[in-house]
């Protein structure tokens, strides 16, 4: 049996990056999630995301392959982020990692069984966090401090203690030294494979 583990966290916490680092070491499959958003610099398609355009979201939505979907409201217009069923993955044979949200993991527990799904939530001080997100956006061509702030702010209800306890996330990482937390990481999903192993 294959296990999800998802990565999670507020903004600029270094979901994207650990995800890189842990992916190089792991070789696990992916879910690559979807999204509206227009790229970043540096972004790839498929890599952190498939972007794509409001009517290709119509076309999943008419085929019933959204596994979840959140829109966000920005200074930029509605956002889509999304889960799709893109026959790709088989939890049976393969582990995954991933990066998700509080919602997407709730929505993947229930679409695939909680036995699959492995949370791993990122945490830092929210003072060196904005921090980090401030140098992140003015290293942007066109930084976007406004959608900034709002993800800042929208992260407190996003990530609230409730939620996180509501949805069984309970182990946390903080990412203070990268190469410290990356560590701790493989070792917890080296214990989680030896566990489902034994099963
Ligand atoms: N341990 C760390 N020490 C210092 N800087 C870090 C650390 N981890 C990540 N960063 C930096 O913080 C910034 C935010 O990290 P990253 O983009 O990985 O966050 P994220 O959680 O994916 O953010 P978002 O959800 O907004 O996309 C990046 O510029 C990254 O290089």
């Amino acid at each position: 049996m294959g296990r999800i583990f998802c990565l999670m966290g507020k903004s600029s916490s270094g979901k994207d990056t650990l995800y890189a680092r842990l992916s190089e070491k792991l070789h696990f499959s992916t879910i690559v999630p979807y999204t509206t958003r227009p790229i970043r610099e540096g972004e790839e398609e498929g890599r952190e995301y498939h972007f794509i355009t409001e009517k290709e979201v119509e076309e999943f939505e008419k085929q019933g392959r959204i596994i979840e979907l959140r829109a966000y409201n920005t200074v930029h217009g509605v956002w889509k982020y999304l889960t799709v069923d893109d026959k790709q993955t088989d939890v049976e044979h393969h582990d995954y990692l991933m990066i998700g949200t509080v919602e997407s993991y709730r929505k993947l527990k229930e679409y695939y069984g909680e036995a699959y799904l492995v949370p791993i939530y990122i945490e830092v001080d929210d003072g060196v966090r904005l921090q980090r997100a401030l140098e992140r956006e003015r290293s942007q061509a066109e930084p976007k401090y406004a959608e900034m702030c709002r993800r800042f702010l929208a992260d407190e209800a996003d990530f609230s203690p409730e939620k996180l306890q509501e949805a069984g996330i309970t182990k946390t990482f903080v990412n203070n030294d990268l190469e410290h937390t990356e560590q701790e990481i493989i070792s917890y999903v080296k214990s989680c494979m030896t566990e489902s192993t034994m099963r």
